[in-house]
């Protein structure tokens, strides 16, 4: 069956999805309208480049979803909403993908109009139908709803339905993710260039290392400090390496960083 997506916003995240969508042909870009605040440029840019439609009629934007995404800066879900207060049909499913905002919110935001709405947290690997999306549902999701939503979700990547209160630990870690491992590999990039890599074959060393890392942490035979101590023999290249890492506490601060995103996420809903 295919479904007409109707997405707000038209930023990284909305791309992302949208990317990951229409490749492979998993949606049919004649399925997704988008629409965003006021940069046109942006999206005649995303039809060019993924076929998709767009519109900034509130009345031919309603009439085409099936299901509603909201891709929108958590501060601007009100006013981006507003619009389609009456306008979305009873029933509708509202995917969101934000940061912060509740499920209760954003069902008492409809009042007796009853939309059904469930939480998401993508990452940006959607692009590549490699995210991690956790995600939890609204008290009007009825299956069909979950069912129709889920196949949506899965089509970028792998899901969990999580119960809500755990939406903004995972925001931190997995929604966040992947700009801490992309920090990482610029670090892993920077020194390559210190020690005299040529900066194009670094990338790609550097990724394959974290690619195959990650796929023997996948296979959940060994834990990765199970990992790394077979990597490290005494008095060699991997200890001498660790020692700066322990002497920094970058451990500390991946936790901290972790920790102070979770707490964002929390204030993201309490604005
Ligand atoms: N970027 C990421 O990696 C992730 C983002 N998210 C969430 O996704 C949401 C979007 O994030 P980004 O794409 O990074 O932001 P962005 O700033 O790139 O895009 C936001 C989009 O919302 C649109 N918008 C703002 N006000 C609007 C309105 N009144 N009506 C219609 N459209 C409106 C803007 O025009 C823009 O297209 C945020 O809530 C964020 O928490 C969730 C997981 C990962
Ligand atoms: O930085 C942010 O607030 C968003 C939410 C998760 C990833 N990016």
């Amino acid at each position: 069956m295919t479904l007409n997506i109707t997405m707000i916003g038209a930023g990284s995240m909305a791309e992302a999805l949208i990317g990951g969508w229409v490749k492979d042909s998993k949606v049919s870009p004649d399925s997704i309208m988008v629409t965003n605040y006021s940069n046109d440029f942006k999206l005649q840019e995303l039809k060019k480049k993924y076929g998709i439609s767009i519109s900034r009629s509130v009345d031919e934007l309603s009439e085409h979803a099936d299901v509603v995404f909201l891709a929108c800066k958590p501060k601007d879900w009100e006013k981006a909403l507003d619009p389609f207060r009456f306008t979305m049909k009873q029933g509708t499913p509202l995917v969101s993908v934000m940061a912060g905002v509740t499920i209760q919110s954003m069902e008492n935001f409809f009042g007796d109009h009853a939309i059904p709405v469930i939480r998401s947290i993508p990452n940006t690997s959607a692009i590549v139908q490699a995210s991690m999306t956790p995600y939890s549902i609204g008290k009007w999701i009825s299956l069909e709803n979950k069912k129709a939503v889920t196949h949506l979700l899965q089509f970028v990547g792998q899901i969990a339905e999580v119960p809500e209160e755990k939406i903004d630990a995972m925001t931190a870690l997995t929604g966040t993710g992947p700009a801490y491992i992309y920090y990482l590999m610029e670090s892993m990039e920077k020194a390559a260039e210190k020690i005299g890599i040529d900066p194009e074959l670094a990338r790609h060393l550097v990724s394959q290392t974290l690619l195959g890392a990650s796929i023997r942490v996948q296979e959940n035979v060994f834990s990765p400090k199970s990992l790394y101590e077979q990597i490290m023999s005494p008095g060699g290249t991997t200890e001498a390496g660790f020692n700066v890492l322990k002497e920094r506490g970058v451990q500390d601060a991946m936790v901290e960083c972790i920790e102070k995103a979770y707490e964002r996420s929390q204030e993201l809903g309490n604005k």
